[in-house]
């Protein structure tokens, strides 16, 4: 969609990845977001990038690196697996592109530190992390609760993640790099806290898990000030997607996520409706992200989540990855922010 309200041309983008994410993207940016146009889609499987790209009607540009440099692209969406954004976005940056980098930033803190220097050596802040939560109208009151001290001081967040079921080839890892990779972060949103430790406990798994996949698990987050967080993670629990946060304060608590929309009521009895993904979910909390993205990258700078959010991010997933493995506590040391 281009519509635009003020003289300036749209933002030309290209969605690089055009996997699930890059595909539900491409379509926002054809179709939900103004003053921006979706121009080119880009990603190795060739075939794949020539009928997203016909179903969009925008350019094919086969060599994702090709499209960074493609003068008539102005920005870049990332959709790609965790493991290529690193060597993507840092050429996003050498190109002087804005991006919008899916979560996570990359899959291990050094080379979100990486990330972190190069930005920094620019000068100005090109990359925003897609860690939509921030823009859901749940967690953004939250939020304001939390800051108005209106209950006092935080005492716990008790955070449930759930997904019906996973992809191919997920791991025990992958539980907290890819899934509670969000609880970090919008832990560290709501509290504007960083999390100064972690442990991770995983009970028996579900008959419904892959063959050695730890699925549930239970990772312990604490913040600076002391504030405990449990996240219950749970990958395979055939259901559907269910994400809620409570707060418990010194007066009070709240909960986001109780999807409490319209109630029925039969002879089958009373409930409603599991959303069946993120998609669904978050659907207007992608969409917000990314108009607001446009709008500030219009502006030239970012509107959400900076590189530094994605390394901080990044350490505590590592730190959580040690913590699976050894059963200890681990403790992050995030090192000095570069100005
Ligand atoms: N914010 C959210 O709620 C969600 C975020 N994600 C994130 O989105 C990203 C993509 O995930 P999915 O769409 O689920 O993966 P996917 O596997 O469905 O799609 C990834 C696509 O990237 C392509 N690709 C791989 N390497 C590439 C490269 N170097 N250059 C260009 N294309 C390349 C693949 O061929 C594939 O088409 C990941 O970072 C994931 O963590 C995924 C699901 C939800
Ligand atoms: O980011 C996401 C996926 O990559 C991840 O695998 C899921 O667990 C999350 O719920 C989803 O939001």
């Amino acid at each position: 969609m281009s519509t635009s309200s003020s003289a300036a041309p749209a933002l030309r983008v290209a969605v690089l990845g055009v996997g699930m994410m890059g595909q539900d993207h491409a379509r926002r940016l054809a179709s939900v977001i103004n003053r921006a146009e979706l121009v080119a889609v880009s990603d190795v499987d060739a075939a794949r990038t020539d009928a997203v790209a016909a179903e969009f009607g925008v350019r094919a540009i086969h060599d994702p690196m090709a499209a960074v440099a493609d003068p008539e692209v102005d920005a870049l969406v990332i959709a790609t697996p965790g493991f290529t954004h690193e060597e993507l976005v840092l050429a996003a940056l050498a190109a002087g592109k804005p991006v919008l980098c899916e979560k996570p930033l990359t899959t291990s803190p050094e080379s979100s530190r990486r990330i972190v220097e190069a930005e920094a050596a620019l000068g100005r802040q090109l990359v925003q992390v897609g860690f939509m939560r921030r823009f859901d109208a749940e967690y953004v009151q939250l939020r304001g609760l939390i800051a108005s001290a209106e209950l006092g001081r935080p005492l716990f967040l008790h955070c449930v993640h759930r997904n019906a079921s996973t992809p191919p080839n997920f791991n025990s890892a992958m539980l907290v790099l890819d899934s509670v990779v969000h609880e970090v972060d919008i832990v560290r949103y709501l509290t504007g806290e960083e999390i100064v430790a972690v442990r991770v406990l995983a009970p028996r798994s579900t008959s419904a898990a892959p063959e050695g996949l730890l699925d549930p698990q239970f990772v312990i987050l604490e913040t600076e000030s002391g504030i405990l967080v449990d996240v219950e993670i749970f990958v395979n629990t055939t259901i559907g997607y269910e994400v809620r946060t409570e707060l418990v304060a010194e007066r009070g608590t709240a909960r986001t996520g109780l999807g409490v929309g319209m109630v029925t009521q039969t002879t089958a009895g009373w409930g409603g409706r599991i959303p069946a993904d993120f998609k669904e979910r978050f659907e207007s909390a992608y969409d917000v992200q990314v108009q607001r993205w446009v709008d500030a990258v219009r502006a030239g700078t970012i509107d959400g989540p900076g590189v530094w959010d994605g390394y901080a991010a990044a350490a505590v997933c590592a730190a959580g990855v040690r913590a699976q493995q050894t059963g200890e506590r681990v403790e992050i040391a995030l090192g000095a922010r570069p100005a």
